[in-house]
């Protein structure tokens, strides 16, 4: 929909009405052509101002018509005769102009913008191209270099910048609308062909190819295989060399391309699914939008090792006040001295005044009795927690929410020990916490829809991305790692190399490979949760490690990797070899060859050679397989709150979609297929075995994703 609205004399204005972002959907589409067709058909109207309803310029193209038949006026041919009309055309930009809003207001002949809007072309994102002329108009305005890091990064700018780079004409503090038809005023009359970006030869230059090349290089080496942002230089290059209407078929080309791609699918399921995740919902009914949470300004946080000073960071950042305590003075120091130094680094990097005013720090847990919520980030140690949660209890007031960082021991447990299940939560944070936007907030069988909504509000004030998920050892994200890092093991085992296993999962997409992940962590952390949990104890012989235990097989490999003190990055040796202990580039070690030559023989195993399809068969399959289940044990809520998990918490290449897409992706019946093949022949590891959900799903016709939530429901309606 879009307003059409006759101003003072000479000006006509068109509002682009669509809430929440003004996007360019069919009927607004319309409603613009027609708007055009008023204004162009009165005489009294000398020039048009196109703005969005509440100053909101325009959050682009309407992604959801992408998956439908698409009707309505083509954005293209559109923005090409708005472009083309002998009336002035001027866009009045507030709030945001991205993707096909940004290429509205190229095709117009001025464009104003306030100081507090964004810009920016985000198409690369959902796996296309800024299609509406947006390759062939930017560079035309901005030249190659900065058209290509804008289109091939998405990135989002300021109206300062864009003023810098020729994008607008005029940034204004105040209404835009009210500077665009001022400006209109000040130029009705002069000559529209030098502002029509279309008319404009290519952007040639001597460099363009090394421009070009550069521009490629980085893209790949960014990518992970994603095909969009390799299109993206194609297109740009294409404004240097082709006239405007060659380019445009360049763009077009690649457009249909890449609009058909699995990769734009599982992309724009992507943004959605990260959407969704805050509209969270409990078994009993309780959901984001009927439960209130309250407000929170004071949190407590125990512990500052490297989660507690990550997640106090992130909350001082958001301008929480925050009391961080330690156990010992030493502690608290040298958490005091890491803490104060990232802030002050993040405000000077940021160009802001330093927040350390809102951080205090305590060695008493009495200096927590005004905190309205705390989280527990001390040492992943059931009895250590469970002393820390009944200690709080008896300085807390009674409504303060406790909560825990723990990345899967049982919440409610650690509720028992309280006056107050019903206020204890899990929050899980990801390390380094300041950094990683994931968030997984766990519900326990007590825990009040308040408490999530209040764990929720405050993930998202602290800009994380928070998915609810229920109570079970590994809650998610961890619960499917352990299978995801066992068929890896197993995969050594069997033939392969860490470095062919990491290979096949980086040439997948993945940010770094399994092994280079457990390097980084720290092998002795798992190793002391297999101790804690009894997998590891005095019965095993340290030198023939039994390949069986807890009545299922068991890989002893990283057990004997620790006990040769090989820890990973932190002692120079891990799965890889690094230069010196803390350094990051991981070396395949020649030690590690022979070692798993020696486990081979030892347990009489037969090396196979391992293909990179096995590889991501067996670890993505798995993955997913644990998704089905977790979803059957109503754990998530639905598939999109775990592929959200595996993209923002454990580097599941994002144009993949996450797991769960990406087995609806492969075809159900081919991932039941291929589980039943490997657990036939592995039928030691039962995690291989096809979830009933799988099964059942395929029996059903294989139904889309967006469909799965409905036949989880008769699932746990016949238990
Ligand atoms: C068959 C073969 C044919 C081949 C040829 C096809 C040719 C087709 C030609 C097409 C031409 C292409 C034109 C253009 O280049 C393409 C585009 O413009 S794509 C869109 C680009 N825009 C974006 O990527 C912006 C996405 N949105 C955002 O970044 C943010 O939403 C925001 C605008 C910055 C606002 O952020 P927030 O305030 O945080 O709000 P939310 O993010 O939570 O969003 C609120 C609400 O709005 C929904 N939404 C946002 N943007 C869009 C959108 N562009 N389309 C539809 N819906 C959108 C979002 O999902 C939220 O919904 P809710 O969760 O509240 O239901």
């Amino acid at each position: 929909m879009a307003r059409y609205t006759r101003l003072t004399e000479p000006i006509a204005l068109i509002t682009l009405n669509n809430p929440p972002v003004n996007a360019l959907s069919s009927a607004v589409r319309s409603g613009i052509v027609d708007s055009v067709s008023q204004a162009l058909k009165d005489d009294q109207v000398k020039a048009v101002v196109f703005c969005g309803e509440n100053r909101m310029f325009s959050g682009g193209a309407d992604i959801k018509e992408f998956s439908g038949s698409m009707s309505g006026p083509p954005l293209v041919r559109m923005i090409h005769s708005i472009e083309a009309s002998e009336k002035l055309m001027v866009a009045a930009i507030e709030g945001v102009a991205l993707g096909g809003g940004l290429e509205l207001a190229l095709g117009c002949h001025y464009r104003v913008a306030n100081t507090k809007a964004r810009l920016g072309l985000p198409e690369v994102t959902l796996g296309f191209l800024p299609g509406a002329g947006g390759t062939q108009r930017l560079p035309r305005l901005t030249g190659i270099t900065a058209a290509l890091e804008l289109i091939t990064t998405g990135r989002q700018i300021s109206a300062q910048e864009a003023l810098q780079l020729g994008i607008v004409d005029q940034v204004t503090e105040g209404n835009a609308v009210q500077a665009a038809m001022e400006l209109a005023l000040s130029v009705i009359g002069q000559p529209l062909n030098p502002r029509r970006l279309s008319l404009r030869p290519p952007v040639w230059s001597a460099d363009v190819d090394s421009v070009c090349e550069v521009a490629l290089a980085r893209v790949k080496q960014h990518s992970r295989g994603a095909m969009a942002p390799v299109a993206c230089v194609q297109a740009v290059r294409a404004a240097a060399m082709l006239p405007y209407s060659k380019g445009m078929e360049k763009e077009r080309q690649l457009m249909d391309t890449l609009f058909r791609s699995s990769q734009a699918r599982a992309l724009q399921y992507a943004f959605f699914a990260q959407r969704n995740a805050g509209k969270w919902s409990l078994p009993n009914g309780a959901r984001w939008n009927n439960t209130k949470a309250r407000d929170v300004q004071r949190v407590g946080v125990i512990g500052l090792g490297t989660m507690g000073r990550g997640i106090a960071v992130s909350l001082v950042k958001a301008g929480l006040s925050v009391v961080a305590l330690e156990s010992d003075a030493k502690q608290l120091e040298s958490g005091k001295k890491a803490v104060t130094a990232m802030l002050q680094r993040d405000a000077q990097r940021r160009g802001v005044g330093s927040p350390l005013h809102l951080l205090t720090f305590a060695l008493s847990f009495h200096q927590l009795k005004d905190v309205d919520l705390v989280i527990e980030a001390v040492f992943e140690d059931m009895n250590l927690k469970k002393r820390v949660f009944s200690d709080l209890c008896k300085v807390l007031r009674a409504g303060t929410l406790i909560c825990t960082n723990t990345s899967g021991l049982n919440v409610d447990e650690l509720a028992k020990v309280t006056d107050r299940q019903h206020l204890v939560v899990g929050m899980h944070f990801f390390a380094p916490a300041h950094v990683m936007k994931l968030l997984e907030v766990v519900y326990g069988s007590r825990s009040s829809p308040e408490a999530v909504a209040v764990a929720m509000a405050l993930g998202k004030r602290i800009q994380k991305v928070c998915v609810a998920v229920g109570n079970c050892p590994g809650f998610v994200g961890n619960r499917m790692l352990k299978l995801y890092m066992d068929q890896s093991l197993y995969l050594l085992e069997e033939g392969a190399t860490p470095e062919q296993v990491d290979q096949a999962l980086e040439e997948f997409g993945f940010a770094m490979g399994i092994f280079k992940v457990a390097d980084l962590s720290g092998l002795d952390v798992g190793w002391r949760v297999r101790k804690a949990s009894g997998l590891i104890g005095p019965d095993i012989d340290p030198v023939n490690p039994s390949r069986w235990r807890l009545g299922q097989r068991y890989c002893p490999l990283p057990d004997m990797l620790c006990q040769q003190g090989r820890f990973g990055q932190k002692t120079g040796r891990g799965w890889y070899l690094y230069n010196s202990p803390g350094s990051k580039e991981a070396k395949p070690d020649p030690e590690i060859l022979n070692f798993l030559e020696d486990y081979r023989l030892k347990y009489g195993i037969t090396p196979q050679r391992i293909s990179s399809q096995e590889v991501i068969e067996r670890c993505a399959f798995s993955l997913a397989n644990e998704g089905f289940r977790i979803l059957e044990d109503g754990i998530a809520a639905g598939p999109e709150d775990i592929d959200v998990i595996y993209l923002f918490g454990y580097g599941w290449p994002r144009h993949r979609g996450g797991p769960m897409f990406y087995a609806s992706q492969v075809g159900l019946s081919v991932v039941l297929e291929k589980m039943e093949h490997y657990h036939r022949i592995h039928p030691d590891v039962p995690s291989l075995e096809p979830s009933r959900l799988l099964r059942r799903l395929v029996a059903e016709g294989s139904p889309p994703i967006q469909q799965w939530r409905n036949h989880i429901k008769n699932l746990h309606s016949q238990l």
